[in-house]
């Protein structure tokens, strides 16, 4: 597996560098983003967070926007920012920004036209961290964070493979797609009209069958847009108390959806996956 270096940044002591790269998973071409604090350097491998955002984003976000290199470098952890879907010309699409490219929805799609490309779950679970451990001075030690819909998708993708995480976190997260206009419309498309296959992609179920824990953080904006149509977190906090699950739920007067408001609380996740990942 090759990949392309494409840009590099000196950031914080550390480096932040792009990569192009052919995915066998997804069919086509993608680019990913990784921060490599200044801790490579003593000859030992870092952990890495894996970072998911969410929809319209690109790598390009959470590593413009959030801050989040300047705790990495202290604390030796490696960021890891792939894309939200496959992408190209002869990918898919939709004109809404709520599907297709941009909208991966961090699953398996069992449906044409999507099922040619879409395959972010096994992307973002296997092909990737196998190039990152393949590439990199990075450890096998691996925490996942997101925001929106790559909330959903670090919270079910940790919750579905709790020996591959040491923990997990989000921001804003869809806590349930099953039940809100943004998962029914992407899962519809993804993953058909038969509901129940819906279920091994919804965090509250998967909490609910959760047979191993994983240790969770949420922070949630009280002023969020998305928060009562979209991002329902009382779902979230219901079925985690029903199985005495370890989330912790945090809400926050006055912040919104945006990249605002994770710069504001992105040292305290990191701090939080620093504790697991040691
Ligand atoms: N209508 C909005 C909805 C999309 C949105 O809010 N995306 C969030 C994630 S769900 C985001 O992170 N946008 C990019 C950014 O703020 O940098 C848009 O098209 O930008």
């Amino acid at each position: 597996m090759s990949i392309e270096n494409i840009s590099n940044n000196k950031c914080f002591g550390g480096w932040h560098k792009q990569y192009r790269h052919r995915s066998s998973t997804l069919n086509c071409e993608m680019r990913f983003a990784v921060f490599l604090p200044p801790q490579i350097n003593t000859g030992v491998k870092v952990p890495a967070l894996y970072w998911l955002s969410g929809l319209t984003c690109t790598d390009e976000n959470v590593m413009q926007k959030s801050g989040i290199q300047r705790v990495a470098a202290e604390l030796g952890i490696a960021i890891i920012a792939p894309d939200t879907s496959p992408r190209g010309d002869d990918v898919a699409n939709d004109d809404s920004y709520d599907l297709g490219q941009g909208a991966g929805f961090y699953v398996n799609a069992s449906q044409a036209p999507w099922n040619r490309h879409f395959h972010m779950y096994d992307y973002i679970v296997k092909e990737l961290p196998e190039i990152i451990e393949q590439h990199f001075p990075i450890s096998e030690q691996r925490a996942i964070s997101g925001h929106s819909m790559g909330g959903h998708g670090a919270l079910t993708i940790a919750l579905k493979n709790p020996e591959r995480y040491s923990s997990v976190s989000a921001f804003s997260p869809i806590s349930s797609p099953v039940n809100c206009p943004w998962g029914q419309k992407a899962f519809t498309a993804y993953l058909g009209a038969e509901q129940a296959d819906w279920k091994a992609y919804d965090s509250c179920e998967l909490i609910n069958n959760a047979t191993r824990f994983v240790p969770a953080l949420v922070d949630q904006g009280n002023d969020d847009q998305f928060l009562i149509e979209q991002l329902k977190p009382q779902l979230l906090e219901a079925a985690a108390r029903a199985k005495n699950y370890p989330l912790q739920l945090n809400y926050h007067d006055g912040y919104d959806h945006s990249y605002y408001f994770i710069a504001s609380f992105i040292e305290s996740h990191l701090r939080f996956h620093a504790k697991y990942l040691r």
